[in-house]
């Protein structure tokens, strides 16, 4: 059985606000259905339940890339004691502390201070998402590299990290290991990065302060152009305001519903090359609010579990199910990679894959992106081009 998680104790502490979940939409939105995974039925004695999980796993990363995941081992109180650190991160971080621990993304990595104006560290226009970003070296350096109002919480942070990349992640990639026939620490042995608490990922507090007036008409309803995140496995805390769209199955962006507790699981590019385009890293972007939201705060804390670095990615072809069924190359980013790898060229390593989409910065308009906008079959993308690789994503 897989302990639950166990935080540290909180007394002694600086007292911190309960943070208020707004209330969910009434509307009734075009919601995509995703499938849900109960990650404690992973230990279940019964080797029927167990297949079953792993098939339904295995549908839900085939149809949609997405799901939600529960009974994870964080109780609610637990995520509402993180979501009450991140949002005292954003009341109480210092105007001198935003200037010293501003980002670099040009350096390959978003650690530190994001402010509302853009997504490079000088000021651009106002996006309203502001986000402190926890790599290694944040929970490695907690003198200088931290926010002094977060110090006295980071062995909170640390230990929920820790328990997501260890416990939640390891297991989930067990499944998908399985799923892939491959034997359980496949995944975590051989694809993902290791070391702290994050390994060569980070962890994400994120404010989106409502987008109203002349900036909401700028932006044209989208906050974060539609991607795909280029890591393994992106775990999402479902947040009650609705705003992150999934490029579904029917080929339309469809809502995520708010799900209390769950994790909203994404399949990042790194599994869909390793599974040979098997599993689907699904295209996702976040856009204005519901109607009944305007005015809500959306505080988002996100996972990203990364590879490893200096590993340059191919298809698992040691798979049975691969073997058996094949690549698919329906879309995205194994389609770009098999072109490469069948034309003897060799595909970037994971590290620069992420830092040339990091210091570039996808974050552009899709009509000032350098390969602009391109039609197929009817539906718009915008097209880009790093390291070789063609990137084409839905508008
Ligand atoms: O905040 C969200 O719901 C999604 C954010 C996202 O897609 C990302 O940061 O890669
Ligand atoms: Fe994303």
């Amino acid at each position: 059985m897989a302990a639950s998680f166990a935080p540290p104790p909180t007394d002694g502490k600086p007292a911190v606000l309960e943070w208020t979940p707004p209330e969910a939409t009434k509307l009734d939105l075009d919601w995509v259905n995703l499938h849900t995974i109960e990650l404690s039925l992973l230990d279940s004695p019964d080797p029927q339940v167990v297949s079953d999980l792993v098939q339904l796993t295995k549908t839900a990363i085939k149809e949609d890339g997405f799901l939600y995941l529960t009974n994870y081992g964080v109780s609610l109180d637990q995520m509402q004691r993180q979501f009450d650190l991140a949002q005292y991160l954003h009341r109480n971080i210092s105007e001198d502390d935003k200037e010293r621990l501003l980002w670099d993304p040009k350096s390959g990595l978003f650690a530190g201070w994001k402010r509302r104006v853009g997504w490079k560290r000088e000021a651009g226009e106002f996006d309203g998402i502001e986000q402190f970003n926890f790599y290694r070296q944040e929970f490695e350096d907690l003198e200088d590299r931290l926010p002094d109002c977060i110090k006295p919480f980071m062995d909170e942070i640390t230990a929920f990290c820790e328990y997501l990349t260890n416990s939640v992640n390891r297991r989930l990639l067990v499944l998908l290991s399985r799923a892939l026939e491959l034997h359980d620490d496949y995944l975590w042995n051989h694809v993902q990065s290791h070391g702290g608490p994050v390994g060569d990922g980070y962890f994400r507090h994120a404010l989106f302060y409502p987008l109203l007036g002349d900036d909401k008409d700028r932006r044209k309803g989208v906050r974060m152009y539609g991607h795909t995140d280029y890591g393994i496995t992106t775990l999402l805390f479902s947040v009650p305001v609705t705003a992150l769209h999934i490029w579904s199955r029917d080929k339309r962006w469809q809502p995520v519903k708010y799900n209390p507790g769950a994790l909203v699981v994404n399949i990042g590019e790194a599994l869909e090359i390793i599974s040979g385009g098997q599993f689907k890293a699904t295209l996702h972007k976040v856009t204005d609010t519901p109607t009944d939201q305007e005015h809500c705060e959306r505080l988002s804390l996100v996972l990203f579990n990364a590879s490893v670095g200096d590993m340059r990615l191919a298809p698992a072809v040691e798979s049975p199910l691969l073997q058996r069924e094949g690549f698919v190359q329906e879309q995205g980013i194994f389609k770009q990679y098999k072109r490469l790898i069948d034309a003897g060229v060799p595909v970037p390593t994971n590290r620069q894959w992420r830092e040339i989409q990091i210091s570039t910065n996808q974050q552009i308009a899709p009509e000032k992106r350098p390969g602009g906008i391109r039609e197929i079959d009817g539906v718009k993308y915008a097209a880009d081009r790093f390291l070789g690789v063609d990137v084409l994503l839905p508008v």
